[in-house]
């Protein structure tokens, strides 16, 4: 495997797009969902930048002309995203110079990381990488995983997120939270949970473009941490029994 993966914590960093085609597009939807501070410069952008070249926002800044070298200077990230490969083959040599992370997106070789095809549920990152081979074939697997994993993983994470300080400040001992967390994580408790959504309204797994809406959002919720509650009493209580 020639790459090594991580995930970058981009608040407040600066990255840099150069170029405002379809594949930098792509790159730039994904960053807006970070809290990365982003520049694109480009003479020309593709149409389906129109409504952000129309709204502006505190997350992004266009420049509507060529590259310049000194447009690398502060940036934490760059994306050499033109359709003129000895350009990008030149911002590769000026940010190695200057030790700043880039994606060739014409040249996985001169590139220091790809991006891979992604699905999110909430705080769930999956992620397929082809080792630059074939990228349909990550965008393939992307859609399966899209369709395998649905909103109980968002949901389950959301309630994780705000539950775990307490449990483990509730709970001393280690291996017992061990055991505790193993089972919120097992697919049987997935199963529950999904159970638990469909009693509710079975659309919700069954169409994967269904966002419900925020008060049903909360009551599944409530039912979930119910069981995630009832869950770790009866761990407990089995390990008092021991
Ligand atoms: C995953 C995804 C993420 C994203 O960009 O968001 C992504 N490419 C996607 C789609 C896609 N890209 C291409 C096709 C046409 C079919 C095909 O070529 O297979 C399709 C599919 C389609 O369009 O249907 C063409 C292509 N891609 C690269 C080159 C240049 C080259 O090979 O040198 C060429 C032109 C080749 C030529 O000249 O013919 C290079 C790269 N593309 C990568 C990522 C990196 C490696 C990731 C990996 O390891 O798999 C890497 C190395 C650089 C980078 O961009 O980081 C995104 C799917 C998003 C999604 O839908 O989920
Ligand atoms: N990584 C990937 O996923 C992927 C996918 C398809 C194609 N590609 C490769 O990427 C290349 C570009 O793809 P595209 O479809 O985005 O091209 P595109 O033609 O849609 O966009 C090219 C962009 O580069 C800009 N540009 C040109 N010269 C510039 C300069 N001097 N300074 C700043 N910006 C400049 C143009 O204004 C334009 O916005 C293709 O030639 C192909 O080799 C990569």
């Amino acid at each position: 495997m020639k790459f090594y993966p991580i995930n970058l914590n981009l608040k407040d960093k600066n990255v840099l797009i150069v170029g405002a085609g379809k594949v930098a597009l792509r790159k730039f939807k994904r960053l807006l969902q970070t809290r990365a501070q982003i520049k694109i410069i480009s003479p020309e952008f593709n149409w389906e930048f129109l409504p952000y070249l129309n709204q502006e926002s505190e997350k992004y800044i266009f420049l509507k002309r060529k590259f310049k070298d000194e447009d690398l200077i502060g940036q934490f990230l760059v994306f050499a995203a033109t359709d003129n490969s000895e350009l990008n083959q030149r911002i590769a040599f000026l940010a190695r110079g200057k030790n700043i992370l880039v994606n060739i997106i014409d040249n996985a070789e001169l590139s220091d990381f790809t991006v891979p095809a992604v699905v999110n549920r909430g705080e769930l990152l999956l992620t397929a990488a082809s080792g630059s081979n074939l990228p349909a074939l990550s965008k393939n697997i992307r859609k399966k995983l899209e369709s395998d994993f649905g909103i109980e993983y968002r949901l389950l994470l959301d309630i994780m997120s705000e539950k775990r300080k307490a449990i483990i400040e509730d709970i001393d001992s280690i291996e017992l939270r061990k055991l505790i967390f193993r089972e919120i994580a097992s697919a049987d408790f997935l199963t529950k949970i999904r159970k638990i959504i469909v009693d509710y309204n079975p659309q919700i797994l069954s169409n994967s473009n269904y966002q419900p809406n925020d008060s049903e959002y909360q009551l599944i919720k409530k039912e979930i941490e119910k069981a995630i509650s009832q869950l770790i009493e009866r761990k407990k209580f089995h390990n008092e029994e021991l």
